[in-house]
């Protein structure tokens, strides 16, 4: 695989950085993140609707929590992904319940693949079939303001995964004297406010805060 890849350098394969506000909808925005990349890669240029995991997928939690995972076979359950115009997001907790509607477009998926808990294999897969959504421990991006995040284990420990983002890329930081540091290139949900407009470094190589614990794709038809 190569070196270095940043899927936001080719057009459609990422979608603008977004913001949950205040609700716990991480794990539908990691969700939509790898659904566009693999539209993107078809190129159909898709900003997809988190709203209708939020309120429609009901064996994840809404503003509660959830995993990719179960979002992906709620995809499925559910026809596919309407747009982000179609079926805006709402920032704030809502019972409104689900309003998908018959006109709007939807966008399949026919399953999806776990990968293993290794980062040589996950950055092949990044390089050769796009984006994958992670769960993370999300510690160490409560703090984080910008540079390659590689905070001890016992601070970040990589069974504790609490979030849910998107990797995009890798490459490697060779800022400090003749240190080279791998990391991942992480499109977080927290608006283009937090981190590095929006995007996280973290070191690729030790599994730091559980990157390559839980790693996912979808599949489309
Ligand atoms: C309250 C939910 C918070 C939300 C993300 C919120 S957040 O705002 O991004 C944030 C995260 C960390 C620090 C600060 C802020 N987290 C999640 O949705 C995380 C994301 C995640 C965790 C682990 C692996 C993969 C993905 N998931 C979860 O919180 N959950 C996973 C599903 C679980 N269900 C229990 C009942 O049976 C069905 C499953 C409920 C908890």
């Amino acid at each position: 695989a190569p070196e270095e890849v940043d899927w936001r350098k080719v057009p459609g394969v990422v979608s603008k950085v977004k913001n949950q506000g205040s609700c716990g909808s991480c794990w539908s925005f990691s969700t939509t993140g790898a659904v566009e990349g693999q539209y993107g890669l078809r190129n159909k240029s898709l900003s997809l609707s988190e709203e209708e995991l939020v309120d429609c997928d009901t064996a994840d939690e809404g503003c509660n929590g959830g995993l990719p995972q179960y979002a992906y076979e709620q995809i499925i359950t559910l026809g596919g992904l309407e747009t982000e115009s179609d079926y805006p997001y709402n920032p704030f907790p809502s019972k409104k319940g689900c309003r998908m509607s018959k006109k709007a477009p939807k966008y399949p998926i026919k399953g999806f693949v776990n990968l293993p808990n290794n980062e040589e294999i996950i950055k092949a897969w990044v390089a050769y079939r796009g984006p994958v959504s992670i769960g993370i421990n999300a510690f160490a991006m409560q703090f984080y303001r910008h540079g390659v995040s590689r905070p001890f284990s016992f601070l970040c420990s990589p069974k504790q995964l609490d979030h849910a983002v998107l990797i995009v890329g890798y490459g490697h930081d060779t800022s400090k004297k003749g240190k080279v540091v791998p990391y991942w290139i992480v499109k977080n949900s927290w608006s283009t406010f937090w981190g590095e407009k929006g995007y996280y470094r973290v070191y690729r190589g030790s599994n730091v805060c559980g990157v390559a614990s839980d790693v996912s794709a979808p599949l489309l038809p």
